[in-house]
């Protein structure tokens, strides 16, 4: 990766590296977890290299270029990282506010369990975003039981308050379904060599075909700052369950078979061969609904409206008045600056001057309670923009 610089602003007992320009648009970082060290490096406009050493006695060691997992951001003006026990911080310069926080996770669980799967060393990338996400909401129950009536009346009373996880599918399109809206209807083959790049949170065979969450169906809902809602089987809400997503679990229940029979045969949208199949499934799935442990709340659907109220007051609804939006926090990075550590609290220093006020030349953020992590998002980080050191950190004006 070109010539070594003559040095290297890293300091090793903090963890953290300011970045160097190797040559004209063309930045890395240095940090050492461990006896290993990893080699971050952007080109302008290019998405980031990883690479990393095992450090023998000598400080020396062979390079191996990393296996990446997730969504790897594009490399803009230069980056900084910190190391945070299992993962590196990276804090590109001069991106928009929206891009400007990553993670490079090298020994996170998710990490450790994708090594042992996929048998090579990976590192995994995902997107820190200021603030928390409200828990997604997984609703499953047989087919026919009123499951996506009842969504798609939670999403019409309150459409700024829920997005709906739009889930792949192999099978094919009902006639009112819309690609990208009900479903993302797909190839076997291509959802298969999907699930096999890591980019479904869960996936499962269902009446005979492929349906899956990918992690971006998810992410891009809470994104919006909106509450997701997915809809998805049994075996579904099991790996959500064991999955690093904190969700809520409704399992739906009809009020009798014979009931189920008559709504999955009215609705008429499926043939007599798949009507009985799902009958069937149907059985077994409420047993586990009832029984697994996986569901936090069990709603018969006997009279829809009833059971909407009792959807509404699971989800803390009845009475409820939207109130105004607030504007998400956002930071923006101007090109130059440096970071350093203090515990969970990372200090940016701004040193040209990109804010609104000059005196207001401080960054700091809070990464002491992080959620969720690679594949999808890192949530749960804060920020405060503060004066000066000798202020004692106790700005806590939004920025
Ligand atoms: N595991 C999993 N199940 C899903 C997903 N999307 C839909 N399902 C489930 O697949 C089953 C069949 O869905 P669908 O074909 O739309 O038929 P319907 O339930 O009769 O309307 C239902 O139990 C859905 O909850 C998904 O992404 N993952
Ligand atoms: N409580 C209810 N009483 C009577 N019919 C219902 C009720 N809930 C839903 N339905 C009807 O049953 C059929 C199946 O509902 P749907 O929402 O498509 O089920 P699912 O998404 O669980 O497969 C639809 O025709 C719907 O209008």
């Amino acid at each position: 990766m070109g010539e070594a610089p003559t040095f290297i602003p890293q300091d090793l007992q903090n963890g953290t590296c300011n970045g160097f320009e190797l040559k004209s648009g063309t930045f890395e970082t240095d940090t050492i977890v461990g006896n290993k060290k990893y080699v971050i490096g952007g080109t302008y406009g290019e998405t980031f290299s990883v690479k990393d050493q095992i450090l023998d006695n000598n400080g020396l060691g062979e390079w191996v270029d990393l296996i990446q997992l997730g969504t790897k951001p594009i490399s803009c003006n230069g980056h900084s990282a910190v190391l945070l026990k299992d993962r590196i911080l990276i804090l590109k310069k001069n991106a928009k506010p929206d891009d400007c926080i990553w993670f490079l996770e090298v020994d996170t669980p998710y990490v450790r369990q994708q090594k042992k799967i996929l048998g090579i060393d990976v590192v995994a990338w995902s997107k820190g975003v200021i603030g928390n996400a409200e828990k997604p909401v997984v609703i499953s129950g047989p087919s026919g039981v009123g499951k996506g009536t009842l969504i798609s009346m939670l999403m019409t009373e309150f459409p700024s308050m829920f997005g709906f996880s739009v889930s792949h599918t192999t099978r094919a399109a009902r006639g009112m379904e819309k690609d990208g809206v009900h479903y993302h209807f797909t190839e076997k083959n291509v959802m298969e060599k999907e699930i096999k790049d890591g980019k479904f949170l869960e996936f499962a065979s269902v009446h005979g075909n492929l349906y899956g969450t990918s992690v971006e169906a998810v992410e891009m809902v809470s994104d919006a700052g909106k509450r997701c809602i997915l809809d998805i089987d049994v075996q579904g809400a099991r790996s959500v369950r064991a999955s690093s997503l904190e969700a809520m679990f409704i399992f739906i229940c009809p009020p009798s078979m014979e009931e189920l029979e008559k709504r999955l045969r009215d609705r008429g949208t499926e043939t007599e061969e798949q009507v009985l199949k799902r009958l069937r499934n149907a059985q077994a799935e409420i047993e586990q609904g009832k029984s697994s442990g996986i569901f936090d709340h069990i709603l018969y659907n006997g009279k829809l409206e009833e059971c909407y109220e009792n959807l509404k007051k699971l989800l803390g609804l009845d009475g409820y008045v939207t109130p105004p939006k607030s504007a998400p926090k956002k930071m923006n990075l101007p090109r130059d600056h440096s970071v350093s550590k203090i515990d969970d609290k990372i200090i940016i220093g701004c040193i040209s001057s990109g804010l609104e006020k000059e005196s207001k030349n401080l960054i700091m953020l809070d990464v002491s309670s992080l959620k969720g992590g690679a594949p999808g998002r890192t949530r749960g980080l804060d920020f405060q923009v503060i004066d000066s050191f000798s202020d004692g950190f106790n700005g806590n004006e939004p920025f």
